[in-house]
């Protein structure tokens, strides 16, 4: 039995962040296929997503405002200003519209949606991250001034059928963008880096993926469970003299600690330009 029954969620851009929301409510039966939309100019896209979800698919986004009740904006941060440029006229007072674009600010999307300042267009920042595919996903949500306390609980609900959810400030979201949205990558290469360590010592492939993977999910859940800093649970491997501290030293040499945090610095100033270079409808360094 579906959690959300009376609400269509549609989703603008259909790809990776999409699909990973898309996947999650359904694998969390918190909404049917037939109340979930997708537009995107990508024609495969919605192919993909029509084959594999059974949801509706449109290439026309002002179709898909009119049908659906809660928006989501899940195209590039570049596309923002082109997208909300032309679905504003469709936008009213009655939609939720939900953004998980890195870096666009809501008073951005605000101005977009409502050129006239005609209207009060409620609009709930995001970050999400693809661990929503498994419902393991981490979100952080900031909403304007003109979204109902109803309509933010609506938004949690949504994001808390594909994992966690915490509220910040809107100023925070560069930062939760630095550290859980892109953090996923940053797991995902250790995870495999482990791996080829692994291999290179002399384990199979097979194993030496079950024994990374199993290592970075039960650490996960130990701090998470037992709530001790990470520093203790460190030195709880450690043995005096040991095998853990000849392999920390050598984390150490190689500025593990310093390197993550510059990671997280690096794209969270990333997060910052998006937003500013969306704002002046710029893409910057980059080209896409
Ligand atoms: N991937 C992630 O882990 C996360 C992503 N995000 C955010 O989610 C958003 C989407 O990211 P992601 O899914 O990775 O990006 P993708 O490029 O995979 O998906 C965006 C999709 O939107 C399509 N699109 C572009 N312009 C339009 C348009 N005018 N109308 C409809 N669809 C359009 C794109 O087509 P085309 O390829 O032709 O441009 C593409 O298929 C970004 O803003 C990102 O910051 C947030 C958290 C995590
Ligand atoms: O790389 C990106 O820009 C997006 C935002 C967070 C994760 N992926």
């Amino acid at each position: 039995m579906a959690v959300l029954t009376n609400k269509r969620i549609g989703f603008i851009g259909g790809g990776n962040m999409a699909e990973a929301m898309i996947k999650g409510l359904l694998s969390a039966s918190f909404i049917e296929a037939k109340s979930l939309m997708a537009s995107d100019m990508v024609g495969e896209r919605l192919e993909f997503l029509k084959h594999e979800f059974k949801i509706k698919t449109t290439t026309d986004n002002q179709e898909l405002v009119q049908k659906n009740d809660i928006i989501i904006l899940a195209v590039k941060p570049q596309a923002v200003k082109a997208v909300c440029s032309g679905i504003h006229e469709q936008v009213d007072e009655k939609k939720l519209v939900i953004s998980v674009a890195a870096g666009v600010p809501i008073h951005a999307i605000e101005i977009l949606l409502n050129p006239e300042a005609d209207k009060k267009v409620g609009v709930v920042r995001t970050m999400p991250n693809t661990p929503a595919l498994v419902q393991a996903g981490v979100t952080a949500l900031s909403a304007s001034d003109h979204v109902s306390k109803s309509d933010l609980k609506v938004a949690h609900r949504i994001f808390e059928a594909i994992g966690r959810t915490v509220d910040v400030p809107e100023a925070q979201l560069d930062a939760v963008t630095g550290l859980s949205g892109s953090g996923p990558a940053y797991i995902f290469m250790i995870i495999e880096a482990l791996s080829d360590a692994g291999v290179k010592m002399g384990l199979s492939r097979d194993v030496s993926n079950a024994l990374t993977l199993q290592t970075v999910l039960g650490s996960a859940k130990l701090a998470q469970e037992s709530g001790r800093h990470p520093g203790e649970l460190k030195d709880m491997v450690c043995s005096p003299g040991g095998t853990t501290i000849s392999g920390l030293h050598w984390l150490e040499k190689g500025g593990l600690r310093t390197t993550l945090i510059n990671a997280v610095e690096a794209a969270t100033q990333r997060s910052i330009e998006l937003g500013r270079n969306a704002e002046n409808n710029q893409n910057g360094n980059d080209s896409q």
